[in-house]
């Protein structure tokens, strides 16, 4: 463990979410939209990007839209993802989540925690579809990652929808992200290493049912998410909220527009110019279902580190440098803070695949949904 340790960027600062997002003077009282369209030149940076740089750097939750998926393929997805909530709970099962060192599979109603609670949803866990890494005596252990999804025999479209899901999206990321760098006055193509292939990203369907009154309402606890970036489509429930210095900021539906977040590794990159931020769901009132699809651009896990960019003096001196929790460390190897969130969250596959992390877990200091 100790190049884990090593790994960790030193110079990281201990904020709370207020403190981190004391840029924010003025109260929002909804997101802001940002239209990828009008981001699409990456050989200069317009008013645009400039938008987006201030946006993300300041509430870092926005509504994406000018993504050019056809509404069909996002009702497509969001149809089948219900056909396989719906289906029989033993025929879920076979697919559960302990099944797979690749942390790909179902897990049902409680079966993540998050700040010591259990979560109220039922998901589906998947990831690039790529062969397992083979296990010698010395290989690290967070190689376990990468692997096949776990597939559901009675509904077929569910995996050709999945993977149709994990290359448009993995498109719409990739032009994001750019957007992002020319933004912070970067070469388009900083980071094109980072998310070069075998990709590492994941996505996961989401099943919040709804919960009686006096109940707990935690569909997904307060976290962060780990990836670069995470592009969220949700239902018209509603539910997702986004910590403000203000409190809490409700993020309604806003048909077929993703909800994007910055995650940790982006935040890291960036030296906390870009800061992810905490956000959660509350569980729907009693006899309402909300559904959403999680898609979480990563690094590969080939590109080992994150880079750090080097940002023109005007940004890096906005720049806050990395938030780090000390129950819940960040680390810049790419692998090894994956599996660190994927440990944390899913205690069942810990327990079975790394013996090694689930020993060094502090199984009372929760952890991120991630
Ligand atoms: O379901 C949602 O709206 C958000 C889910 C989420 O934040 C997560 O899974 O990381
Ligand atoms: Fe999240």
């Amino acid at each position: 463990m100790s190049t884990v340790a090593q790994a960790l960027r030193p110079a990281t600062t201990s904020l709370n979410a207020a403190q981190a997002l004391s840029a924010l003077d003025t109260p929002l009282d909804s997101l802001p939209v940002i239209n990828l369209a009008e981001l699409g030149d990456s050989t200069r940076h317009t008013p645009a990007h400039a938008r987006l740089a201030r946006i993300a750097r300041d509430i870092g939750f926005f509504y994406l839209e000018g993504h050019g998926i056809a509404p069909e393929q996002i009702e497509r997805l969001e149809a089948v993802a219900r056909q396989f909530f719906a289906l029989p709970p033993e025929v879920k099962q076979r697919i559960a989540i302990h099944h797979s060192r690749h942390f790909r599979g179902y897990t049902g109603v409680g079966g993540e925690i998050t700040r010591l609670q259990p979560d109220l949803r039922e998901q589906i866990d998947f990831g690039e579809e790529l062969e397992p890494v083979a296990q010698a005596a010395d290989t690290p252990a967070w190689w376990g990652l990468q692997g096949p999804n776990q597939w559901p025999a009675e509904l077929p479209q569910l995996q050709s929808d999945i993977l149709a899901w994990l290359d448009t999206t993995r498109d719409v990321a990739k032009r994001l992200l750019q957007a992002f760098l020319v933004a912070l006055e970067q070469p388009a193509t900083a980071l094109n290493a980072l998310v070069a292939p075998p990709h590492n990203n994941r996505l996961k369907i989401i099943h919040y049912p709804g919960q009686a009154q006096g109940q707990s309402d935690q569909g997904v606890g307060a976290h962060k998410d780990g990836g670069l970036l995470t592009l969220l489509l949700q239902d018209q429930v509603g539910g997702l909220q986004v910590q403000t210095p203000q409190g809490w900021l409700d993020v309604p539906p806003r048909k077929n527009a993703f909800v994007v977040n910055i995650g940790e590794m982006l935040e890291l990159a960036t030296n906390g110019y870009l800061r992810a931020n905490v956000h959660r769901v509350l569980s729907p009132r009693s006899g309402v279902s909300r559904y959403s699809i999680a898609y979480f651009f990563s690094p590969s896990l080939h590109a080992q580190e994150v880079p750090l960019l080097d940002l023109p003096s005007h940004l890096a001196q906005q720049a806050r440098g990395p938030e780090s929790d000390p129950l819940n460390p960040l680390f810049s190897h790419i692998g090894t803070n994956a599996l660190k969130g994927r440990v944390r969250s899913h205690l069942d596959v810990a327990e079975k695949f790394y013996p090694a992390q689930f020993a060094l877990l502090d199984k009372t200091a929760k952890p991120s949904a991630y």
